[in-house]
Formats: C-alpha cells, structure tokens, sequence
C-alpha cells in the first residue's frame, strides 16, 4: 500500500532563511498523525508545500503516490485541507457551496449524500440553505472544516482546526473526524493544544526550527519520557548537583522534574532537605505530551492560540 504522505528530503528557504531543513516523514494511510512544534517551527509551510501552495527549495512530497508539484492535480484531488485562516466565497450558501466545491475536484450528483453527512457531522443541516457572509465565525469555521471535506478526500490535514473555536464544536468535530478515521481516512492534525494531540493521534512527530526532532507512537513518547512529574516550588535557589539531571523546566522559582519512579521524589526532597532548601509548595503529576514537548523543543510550553 502507497504511504498517504511521503515527505523525502524538503527544504524550503524564505530569502536567506531556512524554515525547512530536510524534512523526512512517511505518514500510512490510516494513521491519525500529530504534527507539532512552536511557533515558526516550520508547520505551516509543510503544509503549504504539502498543499501546493510553494514548492520547496529542495526534495518532494507526494500523497498516495502522487508528487505534490508534477502531479499536482491528482494529489490535490485526494487531499482535504481545512485552513488556519477563514477565507470564504460570500456568494454561496452553505450546501452551494460545498456541492460547488466537490464538483470542482470532479464530483457530481452521486457526493449529494456525502454532502448531507458532512453537514450532519459538523451540525450544519439547519445552515444549509444559509449565505456563507451571514453566518456567525463559529459556524463559519464549521463550514470552511465541511468544505475541506467536500470531495470526500482520502487523505485530511486539519491546521490547527480548534484554535479559538468553542467547545461544542471541538467535540462534535473530533467525533465526525474519528468516524472518518475509523472509515479509513488519514488524518494529520496540527494543533498548539497537546491534550488534543495525546487523546486522538496515534503517532506524533514534533518539529523544532525546521527540523523533525521526535517521530513516533503517541504511547513511546510517553513511556520514553519519564513517568511522572514533579513541580516544586522552591523560589531562586541552587539546585544540589546529583538532581539536576532530573530537571526538565525552571521558571519563576517553579522547577520540574522528570522522574521515572518513585523511589526518585525521595531523592529529590532528600537532596534538597540536605542542601537546606526549602519546598515551598509541590505537585504530582502524570506526565503528558506536554512534558515531552517540553523536554525535546526546549520551550517551556507551546504557545496557546
Ligand atoms: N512567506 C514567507 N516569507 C518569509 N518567511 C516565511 C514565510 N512563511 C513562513 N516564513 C518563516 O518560516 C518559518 C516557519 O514558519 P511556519 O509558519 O511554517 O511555522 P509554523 O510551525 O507553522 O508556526 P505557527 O505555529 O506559528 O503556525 C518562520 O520563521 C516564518 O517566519
């Protein structure tokens, strides 16, 4: 079976900078795949080559077999990309418009039930007969997400779909998009809410300056990162030397650590007791895709949009 994306070795330069540097990726088809990565990590132009929007300096990408920039036209067809920004044509309704665009990738009458699905799934049936310039930004996000998905696409890229959208949206949406994804749809996902990223994808991969610093299962990375998290608050301190290699973040007197079991938080307070340091507050946590965000992109979170 053909990989839904095959990313070999891409490169893109912006004048003297160099947002990409050598990507290599192979997402299957069926994967539910998170792309992360911080601001300006370099996302939103893969995407944008992924897309054809802008070629890349060097290397390819094709989606199911398909390169992006010789065979645009069938990778295009086989792709369904929801947009960060909400661009839209004011002329159309709702379904108009998502029939207006499933005919433009060659679909006819026969995506007429698809078309109703989608608006079912992302609860648009009572906007179908609605001017895409009257509807709210919510439900306008709602249709531009429809849209993506007229042609009924094998292969779904979501840029970060949620970002300032409301929770009933969100949920309805991750649910139509599970269905599709268990109906065998790819679907890669980039989002700045990990939560999101932990509870829906299988598979992450993280980038960082242009560059994939993390590639694999969702569980892995987890597991490969420590157990558990350790928050102390300690104010402006010297940390003893023999648990500085625990230490994944210091912030405004906030230290954390990563441990692997539990035997370690004894360590911790033991070093600290000794160094006469004293612990101000403290906090157990589970660690999550955040904590390994965290320790792999070297920022103390990702921003929230
Ligand atoms: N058209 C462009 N011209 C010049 N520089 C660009 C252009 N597009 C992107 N860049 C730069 O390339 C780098 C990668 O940007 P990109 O938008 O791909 O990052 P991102 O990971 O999608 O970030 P975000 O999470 O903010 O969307 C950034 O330094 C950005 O300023």
């Amino acid at each position: 079976m053909k990989p839904a994306i095959q990313i070999n070795g891409v490169h893109k330069s912006f004048g003297g900078l160099q947002a990409l540097k050598g990507v290599d990726l192979t997402i299957a088809q069926g994967e539910f795949f998170a792309l992360l990565g911080p601001n300006g990590a370099g996302k939103s132009t893969l995407i944008s080559i992924l897309a054809g929007l802008i070629k890349p300096s060097a290397g390819n990408i094709s989606v199911m077999g398909f390169d992006v920039v010789n065979q645009y036209q069938q990778a295009r067809q086989l792709l369904g990309i929801v947009p960060q920004e909400l661009v839209f044509d004011p002329f159309f309704n709702v379904r108009e418009m998502l029939r207006f665009q499933a005919g433009y990738f060659g679909r006819g009458p026969e995506n007429d039930a698809w078309v109703d699905e989608i608006l079912e799934g992302l609860g648009l049936t009572e906007k179908a007969h609605v001017n895409m310039r009257k509807l709210s930004g919510g439900m306008k996000r709602r249709a531009l997400i429809a849209q993506a998905l007229a042609h009924k696409p094998p292969v779904i890229v979501l840029d970060e779909p949620t970002a300032g959208v409301d929770v009933e949206l969100r949920q309805m949406m991750w649910e139509f998009i599970k269905k599709l994804n268990r109906e065998g749809h790819t679907i890669v996902l980039t989002t700045h809410y990990l939560e999101e990223a932990e509870t829906l994808c299988s598979r992450v991969g993280m980038m960082k300056q242009g560059e994939i610093v993390a590639l694999d299962s969702t569980a892995n990375l987890l597991n490969k990162f420590a157990g558990k998290q350790l928050r102390l608050t300690l104010g402006n301190v010297s940390l003893p030397a023999n648990i500085q290699v625990l230490l994944r973040n210091q912030e405004n007197g906030i230290y954390t650590f990563a441990l692997s079991d539990m035997t370690q938080i004894e360590l911790v307070l033991s070093s600290l007791r000794a160094a006469e340091i004293k612990v101000l507050d403290m906090q157990l946590n589970e660690a999550d895709l955040e904590d390994v965000f965290m320790s792999l992109v070297g920022v103390s979170s990702v921003s929230k949009s």
